[in-house]
């Protein structure tokens, strides 16, 4: 079996990072790549530091309102990815991302000066958020691209691929 490519790489890398987030029904995860290769930052959704876990919800609706669900507290992967950084600027730097970025995420993609989005699951691309992403994108020209596993070309067990676009 020959090595690993970079695209595999990094991406089995956000996948992995994903795997530390408390969301239990979606976990994402991002890592940042500069023109060299070197990882700059990587990030999952989660609550923001300091904020006790247990004091926040995790569902995705509530009888008591959006208050009551994760949404207006969960900082995303892309996000964290982005403050996470440990390099001066991801200026020229490409994004990994286990899930298609929002408008949120697209605009800080944009503003930190990241030009390449590679995703692994785009599910959501009905949404209105992610067409605001991909309209975003191309106004900005941030290259977009859909990560397809070597083991789609034949080869390795792409089964966390499989089960990320199940999810
Ligand atoms: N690109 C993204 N990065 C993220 O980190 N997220 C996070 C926010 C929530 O914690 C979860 C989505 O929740 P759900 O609606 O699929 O149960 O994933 C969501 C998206 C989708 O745009
Ligand atoms: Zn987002």
């Amino acid at each position: 079996m020959g090595a690993l490519s970079w695209d595999d790489y990094f991406m089995s890398l956000a996948f992995l990072t994903s795997m530390r987030s408390k969301d239990p029904s979606t976990q994402v995860g991002a890592c940042i790549v500069n023109d060299r290769n070197r990882i700059i930052g990587v990030g999952y959704n989660g609550m923001p530091s300091n904020c006790p876990n247990d004091q926040l919800p995790w569902s995705k609706r509530s009888v008591e309102g959006e208050l009551a669900t994760k949404y207006p507290y969960v900082v995303h992967a892309e996000l964290n990815a982005v403050l996470n950084k440990n390099a001066e600027s991801c200026s020229g730097c490409r994004i990994y991302s286990t899930l298609f970025p929002c408008n949120e995420c697209a605009k800080v993609i944009i503003q930190a000066g990241i030009k390449q989005v590679i995703f692994a699951s785009d599910k959501h691309s009905d949404r209105a958020s992610a067409k605001a992403s991909r309209r975003l994108f191309e106004l900005a020209n941030v290259e977009l691209r859909q990560h397809v596993p070597e083991a789609r070309r034949g080869g390795r067990d792409g089964t966390q691929w499989e089960k990320a676009e199940k999810q």
